[in-house]
């Protein structure tokens, strides 16, 4: 039985390419995330992948993505759930900040801590093992049952939201993740054996 699992970060968002801080604010796609999207899922579509069943996050980026992603490969009417707990990290205080003029207000630093350290959440908001906190136990309880059950899985989330699960899957130290820069709109193919191990992964990124 195949147990297949796609990830995808949504495609570029109106404040990835204002260079804003955006959390859980709702931007919608810019028109290059629109290709990108578009462009997962004919990647997607040459490699004759179906899915079964599909997970995004409560934000329009990754909804949108998963959207234009599904119609390419002819899927608009998968069944699909949403929940908030695949949501990107929440940024806190500086949510909607320039991150150019955040490193100017706080020194580069102490940004890139909120950035990328493991457990140094930004004032007010979460770090990345408070994401994982909430990513992980959704993973476990609603996703994975999923895929070991053979239903062919895709979820379309965010940069942060996935590199918690990416960090379990592949079992990596907090080192190892916070240097994993995830592409947008770049789909990444896992295959699982029956406890949920990652047997294969293809980054089509490259
Ligand atoms: O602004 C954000 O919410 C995220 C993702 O774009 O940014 P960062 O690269 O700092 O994790």
């Amino acid at each position: 039985m195949e147990r297949l699992l796609v990830l995808v970060r949504h495609g570029q968002s109106e404040w990835n390419l204002k260079n804003l801080f955006t959390g859980w604010k709702d931007p919608d796609l810019t028109e290059q995330g629109v290709a990108e999207a578009k462009s997962a899922g004919e990647q997607l579509k040459d490699m004759k992948l179906e899915f079964d069943l599909a997970y995004t996050s409560v934000l329009q980026r990754a909804q949108k993505t998963l959207g234009l992603i599904l119609e390419e490969l002819g899927q608009q009417d998968l069944e699909t759930i949403r929940d908030q707990a695949l949501n990107e990290r929440d940024y806190g205080d500086i949510t909607g900040m320039n991150k150019d003029e955040a490193r100017e207000k706080f020194g580069e630093e102490q940004v890139h801590i909120w950035r990328r350290s493991y457990d140094v959440p930004p004032p007010g908001g979460e770090s990345l093992k408070m994401t994982s906190e909430r990513v992980l136990p959704y993973y476990r309880a609603e996703i994975l049952p999923q895929v070991l059950s053979g239903k062919r899985t895709i979820v379309a989330a965010h940069g942060n939201s996935l590199r918690s699960l990416i960090m379990d899957l592949e079992k990596l130290t907090p080192e190892q993740i916070l240097k994993r820069e995830l592409g947008t709109g770049t789909p990444i193919i896992y295959r699982l054996d029956e406890d949920g191990n990652v047997l294969s992964v293809e980054d089509l990124a490259g």
